[in-house]
């Protein structure tokens, strides 16, 4: 994690931007200026819906990574939404990843994964990528991420593999532990023989399972996603968990706000990232200055604009709940 602090440290600012793109939240003439480029390219009709819109991802992405780059230490984009559109969709999942580590940027694959020990070890090539047969022995790493989130729900053996493959790339990964969806406490608030919540006990195994790779700033390579909108539990996790860093989605578009994080940090105003996707790639809808007349050109900068103005809101509140 002291790539990641060290990026917060420079900025001033502990947030990052979620890239999930989806059809409503790229202005439509963007998507259209693409067709004739898509249509020579597709070996078939029924291609083109989806190669359209995902090469109008990217240069959706591009433009918010670029209008963010100088004020943000992260950007998360969601493999879920690239993966929606196939193959092309998984293509521009990983052109982005690369995209923004290239602009500096910590990149954290939002791809919550988690299966037998087995299957773990090959989705943790993520991180330490494919042994590549070059003469210097460095592996060939296609994803350009620098963490990922895992989910702990098959136990230990589910999770070592990505320690391993983190701590040989000097990576980091983000463990599930109280989430911030709506459902999250039918599992997740459950109590347990020993008197703990079942999110108490996945929080405990996750300080056992970064205990041994803590870094320079005093934070593990194992990280917590930890929701925005369960703010007193937030607090008493930042307590139980001294070396675990905290990724906080929810902020935003789930309802929560600066005041409801500040509780996630410890008492340097460090220990947690927080997130906003549809808070910042989709803050052009909100800025009444859209108009379908826009040229594409023009859309994608109102959604620069947008997009700069509402990190930069995020950043200011931070710095007042956070960093008082
Ligand atoms: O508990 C969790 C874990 C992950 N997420 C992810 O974060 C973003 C949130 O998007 P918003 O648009 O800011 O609501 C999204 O990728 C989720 O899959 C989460 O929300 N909560």
């Amino acid at each position: 994690m002291d790539r990641l602090i060290e990026a917060i440290n420079n900025v001033q600012n502990p947030s990052v931007v979620g890239l999930d793109p989806t059809e409503a939240l790229v202005p439509p003439q963007v998507v259209d200026s693409f067709a004739d480029e898509v249509r020579d390219s597709v070996d078939s009709p029924e291609e083109l819906p989806a190669a359209q819109l995902a090469v109008a991802y990217f240069e959706f992405n591009r433009t918010i990574i670029d209008a963010v780059a100088d004020i943000v230490p992260a950007v998360k984009p969601q493999i879920a939404m690239y993966e929606a559109l196939g193959p092309a969709g998984v293509d521009v999942y990983t052109m982005t990843c690369e995209y923004a580590a290239q602009q500096g940027l910590y990149v954290l694959g939002d791809v919550k994964r988690g299966d037998i020990g087995s299957t773990a070890a090959a989705y943790a090539h993520h991180l330490n990528g494919v042994a590549a047969a070059v003469e210097d022995g460095s592996a060939f790493d296609p994803w350009h991420e620098d963490a990922v989130t895992v989910n702990p729900y098959l136990g230990t053996d589910g999770i070592t593999p990505f320690v391993q493959a983190a701590t040989e790339a000097d990576k980091d990964i983000f463990v599930l532990v109280r989430t911030s969806n709506p459902s999250s406490s039918e599992l997740q608030m459950l109590d347990l023989a020993d008197g703990k919540k079942v999110y108490e006990h996945v929080a405990d195994l996750v300080e056992g399972w970064g205990a041994e790779t803590i870094g320079e700033h005093g934070y593990s390579r194992v990280g917590a996603v930890v929701g925005a909108t369960h703010p007193e539990e937030g607090r008493a996790l930042r307590a139980r968990m001294p070396h675990t860093f905290f990724l906080v989605p929810g902020y935003g578009a789930q309802g929560g706000t600066a005041q409801d994080v500040a509780g996630m940090f410890d008492a340097d105003g460090s220990g947690a990232l927080v997130n906003s996707s549809r808070g910042i790639i989709g803050a052009w809808k909100k800025s009444g200055k859209y108009s379908e007349s826009m040229s594409a050109d023009e859309a994608l900068d109102l959604v620069a604009e947008s997009a700069r103005q509402a990190a930069l809101d995020m950043r200011d509140a931070l710095r007042i709940a956070v960093y008082r």
